[in-house]
């Protein structure tokens, strides 16, 4: 090519030598080669014998001194501390210190300066735990730490560091790595990458056209778990990681042993009259997630009051919210009661199921598609919210407790009619009154309990001022056994009316509630095993994946190739890799599936597979192939260090 130029335009041909950067060989392969001239690094050298030997700074000497190291060896005359270009640099370990590993590596200077804290945090972190707790010395106000652990949360660095030595020369070039007060150490945790959404519909439902299968055939859908599931899974999954970076959204980085503050609800909620809130948080000292509720502004006068929660801590039922702890801080810039709860991630309130505007919409919609008039929860759901209430209040009274919080906006929903009694112990502490009102506060819970059944069949949370009205609506629509354990739970305050009554009353309703739990459980069990079923195939081709195309293997370029491991790269030609008549590549699921089936059982059913040339084949068995992919497995693991 010629390069040419004209008035128009200038073409420019390229230089010979291409533009994209060579490849150049290890310095020792090149240095054989004498004929070539070896490019020196004058610029380095120069620059290099200026600088002190790390060698010298980290271990008070280097063994290469005076044997082609070109770095300074002259400890004295060349200390960081005296050179000029070193003068605002951190101070360097001096040589002298090789007398004695132990002694501190930070110089005499150092030690006595003043901490260094950042203008930035001074000002822009105002709720640092660091300063609350500080603040919090100071106040005469009773804090009530943990209940589980009181010692730890005075004994920890306000941000969870620890510390140790480092030569300050190495401080200096780590210094922008240093976790400061104004740096969140949860930060790559929480909010650094963009975090992909989860694929939800990998396989698309099953379109009805081919739903009329012959027994023998499967759909593709029928190997895994139903979408439904997966979806409710998943998205559980994704609520319990997502964060928020706390510092920006203005809450504290740690509040007791919890960091990862995430507030669950943009409005707070009230408890008499003061406001709170709602924070998912991880724990850093079992790494699960927990529900924090904040009781803002309260003071706490009476230290036997957080006594309760250890009465509450007690209760395990499958239908209450286990609480874990309850501890006040300063950490959010008041003085705030925190009760720690266990975290049920995408829960509902019982409020928002069923009496919120979007569930008025959504229960409308329902209501128009099969062409009823009334919005009617259906009964059995009605009994199985009756079910679990009544199994949870019979352990809370026998455990010589109340509830006091038997209220839609209190109860948890977190699952498909799966309740949870949320906020317990919250009243008993707030309103201390050492269990002198016990009794009363029990006949509370069933009164409200009672109010709750009538919203629920009404549709309606002001329906039990129309008491009359009400219970016309439920003797039309639900059966008389709903509507005598509604009267029941509505009546008078008595002695002999407790929660044992109820029970009694709610028998036809919950043998038909244990019914419907173990089918669902058998249901569950079911897909269960079929999911163990497609774990054992991911192991299979996890061990596939090992060794096909395997670059090299004990210094051994064709090792995937040979042997037996030929024979498994056949094999996966044979599942993957086949192709039709025409060439065009078979992919067909099933074929792959019961391949690695068989494989996985070792069945002595014979295949065969072809080279890729064509040219050879072999006839082996499942059998014959899982030993070689064992074979091949164990020699790879069994190197491992
Ligand atoms: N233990 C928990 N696990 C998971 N989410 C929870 C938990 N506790 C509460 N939540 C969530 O926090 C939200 C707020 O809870 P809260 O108890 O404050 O109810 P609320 O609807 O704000 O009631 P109110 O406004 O009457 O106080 C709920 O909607 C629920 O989704």
């Amino acid at each position: 090519m010629q390069s040419s130029s004209s008035s128009g335009g200038q073409i420019i041909i390229p230089s010979q030598s291409p533009a994209a950067i060579p490849i150049v060989a290890p310095s020792e392969v090149s240095s054989k080669d004498s004929s070539k001239p070896i490019a020196k690094p004058v610029p380095k050298a120069s620059t290099s014998a200026k600088r002190p030997c790390r060698n010298v700074i980290i271990h008070g000497f280097c063994k290469f001194a005076g044997k082609g190291c070109e770095f300074n060896h002259d400890g004295d005359k060349a200390s960081p501390q005296t050179s000029p270009e070193n003068k605002h640099k951190p101070q360097a370990l001096s040589p002298k210190s090789k007398a004695s590993p132990l002694i501190s590596s930070v110089s005499a200077d150092s030690v006595n300066a003043p901490v260094f804290v950042p203008k930035s945090t001074l000002v822009s972190a105002p709720t640092t735990l660091s300063e609350n707790e500080t603040a919090s010395e100071s106040e005469e106000d009773v804090e009530y730490q943990s209940l589980e652990s009181p010692a730890e949360t005075t004994s920890v660095h306000p941000h969870g560091y620890s510390q140790f030595n480092v030569p300050n020369n190495v401080m200096g070039d780590m210094s922008l790595m240093q976790p400061t007060a104004a740096m969140d150490p949860y930060y790559y945790m929480n909010s650094a990458y963009p975090r992909q959404p989860l694929q939800y519909h990998m396989y698309a439902p099953l379109l009805p056209h081919i739903s009329n299968l012959h027994p023998h055939q499967k759909t593709l859908q029928s190997f895994f778990i139903p979408e439904n599931l997966r979806e409710q899974l998943f998205k559980r999954n994704e609520a319990t990681i997502v964060s928020t970076p706390a510092r920006e959204v203005g809450l504290p980085l740690e509040v007791h042993v919890y960091h990862s503050l995430c507030l669950l609800e943009d409005k707070p909620g009230s408890f008499f009259g003061h406001s709170s809130w709602v924070y998912k948080a991880t724990s850093r000292v079992d790494g699960k997630s927990y529900a924090l509720l904040r009781i803002e502004g309260f003071r706490l006068v009476n230290e036997l009051a957080m006594k309760a929660v250890e009465s509450w801590r007690q209760i395990k039922h499958c239908s209450v919210v286990s609480i874990r702890e309850a501890f006040t801080t300063r950490a959010f810039g008041d003085s705030s009661l925190i009760f720690v709860y266990d975290y049920h991630p995408c829960a509902m309130t019982l409020f928002d199921a069923h009496f919120s505007p979007q569930a008025h919409t959504a229960m409308m919609a329902q209501r128009q598609a099969i062409g009823s008039n009334t919005m009617l929860v259906p009964e059995t759901t009605l009994w199985s919210y009756i079910t679990q209430i009544t199994s949870a209040l019979k352990v809370i009274h026998t455990a010589g407790l109340a509830l006091r919080t038997l209220e839609p906006s209190k109860i948890l929903m977190t699952g498909k009619n799966r309740l949870r009694l949320n906020c317990s112990s919250i009243f008993d502490v707030l309103q201390y009154d050492g269990g002198q009102n016990l009794a009363r506060y029990q006949q509370e819970d069933l009164l409200s309990f009672g109010k709750l059944v009538v919203a629920l069949a009404c549709n309606s949370l002001q329906s039990y001022h129309n008491l009359p009205s009400s219970f016309e609506y439920i003797s039309r629509f639900y059966s008389p056994e709903l509507k005598n354990v509604v009267l029941y739970l509505l009546s008078k305050p008595l002695p002999t009316k407790n929660i044992d009554e109820v029970v009694t009353l709610i028998a036809p309703g919950l043998l038909h509630e244990v019914n419907c739990s173990q089918y669902y459980t058998d249901t569950l069990e079911s897909e269960l095993s079929r999911e163990l079923e497609n774990g054992r195939l991911v192991r299979l081709m996890s061990k596939l994946g090992f060794v096909n195309e395997r670059p090299e293997f004990d210094d051994d370029p064709r090792w995937a190739e040979t042997g037996d491991r030929y024979l498994i790269k056949l094999f996966r030609d044979y599942v993957f890799h086949q192709v039709n008549n025409n060439g065009v590549p078979v992919v067909d699921m099933a074929h792959v599936l019961t391949c690695l089936n068989k494989l996985d059982a070792g069945v002595d059913e014979k295949i065969m597979l072809v080279s890729r040339d064509e040219q050879s084949c072999l006839v082996v068995s499942y059998k014959e192939v899982k030993n070689c992919i064992s074979s091949a497995f164990n020699d790879l693991s069994s190197t491992r260090k």
